[in-house]
């Protein structure tokens, strides 16, 4: 007898930029995997859990490739604001504030959202990640976490992101992987990224940072150190082993070669750069060069949701307006960035991004029977345009049910809600003079 047997759902595959449905299957679950998918009623109606889920669309769990998850605890607080201000006049004066307690409660917070959203997996780059790592384990999502490093906090914050990759690398049968972050080259310079390098492959972890988010970035980088920022990452050694690009909005063409040569992926969070007018669109310059894409969300307080979906369909509505072509960036294309691109991103292509045997068996369950889904010509059409986060039925990650018919199994929301409300008077303090780092002008 299996863990788990999904019922009569509809299946959705993606290949390139092919995206189609087959209709009636049952998906069995054993431990943390898919053991079968198979047409419906075939596997019997024995298992641990039965989920009857005719008429809903089953997809693999999607995949944030870059979030700062406790950001939730600001969402709506810094709205219309230049991006220098955004972060010098409020968020890094608001960070300074925070409490290892607070990032546990703002990581469930968010978590549950996520969940809520069909998101299963999440790249964080944060601060106290013990206690995001401690929420991944509880909620039951998977998480490649990064502990946030900026140069002015010295070689000893690098020691404690080293103790945070040996202690939970691995954890939660796998579901944690851990990465090292260096915040961006703009706060942290060659010789402390050289350091990063060196102990990110001594740890054999990979390094996910932000990169040319905006041009005055690029060319702060080039005025500095002669380098665009991929170069001089290049030059440190950041690109040696495995690393993951947040945003990348601004690559040259030389810089697309060298990112395709050394593998690295680039996650992308469209609605943080038309909010805070920074970034651009052209994903499909990436991807003409092989280069993997995921999607994400950043952090909610600059895209005030961590919904995927919505980023999906922000990024595939952008290719086409700011490309002036209706054609350009295919459903298909879209669903591919969302599932298989975001797990070559965090090198899972192996186990995650599809709905295969022997892969994990991280899986949403999306109903079709609502009104601004209906009619159903085509299901994979309607999850880029149409569904809504709120239409996810039930989401399962490594084999576990987390969420079943919207009731979440693992995250106490309204206690977490109320945990999060009670902090919101101190959270709100700017503390006069007091910033985590400073945003170059
Ligand atoms: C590096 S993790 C935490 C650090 O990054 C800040 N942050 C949030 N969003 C962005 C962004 O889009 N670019 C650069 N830095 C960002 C966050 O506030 C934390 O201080
Ligand atoms: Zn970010």
């Amino acid at each position: 007898m299996v863990d788990v047997l999904i019922r009569h759902c509809d299946v959705l595959r993606t290949e390139g930029e092919r995206a189609w449905v087959e209709t009636d299957q049952d998906i069995a679950v054993e431990g943390a995997r898919i053991q079968a998918v198979a047409a419906g009623g075939s596997l019997g109606a024995a298992a641990g859990e039965v989920i009857e889920a005719r008429g809903m669309l089953a997809i693999p769990g999607l995949i944030n490739t870059h979030a700062h998850v406790p950001m939730v605890l600001f969402r709506g607080l810094v709205e219309d604001v230049s991006v220098e201000s955004w972060f010098n006049d409020y968020v890094w004066p608001l960070e300074s504030n925070l409490t290892a307690e607070d990032v546990y409660w703002g990581a469930l917070l968010g978590m549950a959202e996520m969940i809520e959203s069909g998101v299963t997996c999440v790249a964080d780059h944060y601060f106290f990640m013990d206690e995001v790592a401690r929420a991944a384990v509880e909620s039951g999502m998977r998480a490649h976490l990064a502990w946030a490093v900026f140069e002015h906090q010295g070689e000893a914050q690098l020691e404690r992101t080293a103790a945070f990759i040996r202690e939970w690398q691995g954890a939660a049968d796998g579901r944690i992987v851990t990465w090292m972050g260096p915040h961006s080259p703009y706060t942290c310079g060659p010789d402390f990224l050289r350091l990063c390098a060196r102990r990110a492959a001594e740890l054999g972890v990979g390094v996910h940072l932000h990169v040319s988010e905006t041009q005055a970035q690029v060319d702060l980088c080039l005025r500095q150190y002669g380098l665009t920022p991929p170069a001089l990452l290049a030059e440190t050694g950041i690109l040696d082993g495995r690393a993951l690009f947040a945003h990348c909005c601004y690559p040259t063409d030389a810089d697309l070669e060298l990112m395709a040569a050394r593998r690295v992926g680039v996650g992308r969070a469209p609605k943080t750069y038309m909010k805070l007018s920074s970034g651009t669109a052209d994903v499909r310059r990436l991807l003409a060069h092989g280069i993997p894409v995921g999607i994400a969300t950043d952090g909610a307080t600059s895209s005030n949701s961590l919904d995927i979906l919505e980023q999906m369909r922000l990024l595939t509505l952008l290719e086409k307006y700011m490309g002036g072509d209706s054609t350009a960036f295919p459903v298909g294309q879209a669903l591919g960035l969302a599932f298989e691109g975001g797990a070559r991103v965090l090198g899972q292509e192996q186990d995650l991004g599809a709905l295969q045997v022997g892969k994990l068996a991280d899986i949403a369950l999306v109903r079709q029977d609502a009104v601004h889904v209906w009619p159903r010509y085509d299901p994979a059409a309607n999850l880029v345009y149409s569904s809504r986060a709120s239409d996810v039925d039930t989401v399962l990650c490594n084999g576990k049910v987390l969420m079943r018919g919207r009731e979440l199994r693992t995250i106490d929301k309204a206690r977490v809600m109320r945990e999060v409300a009670e902090r919101l008077g101190r959270l709100n303090q700017r503390v006069p003079g007091s910033r985590i780092a400073t945003y170059p002008v």
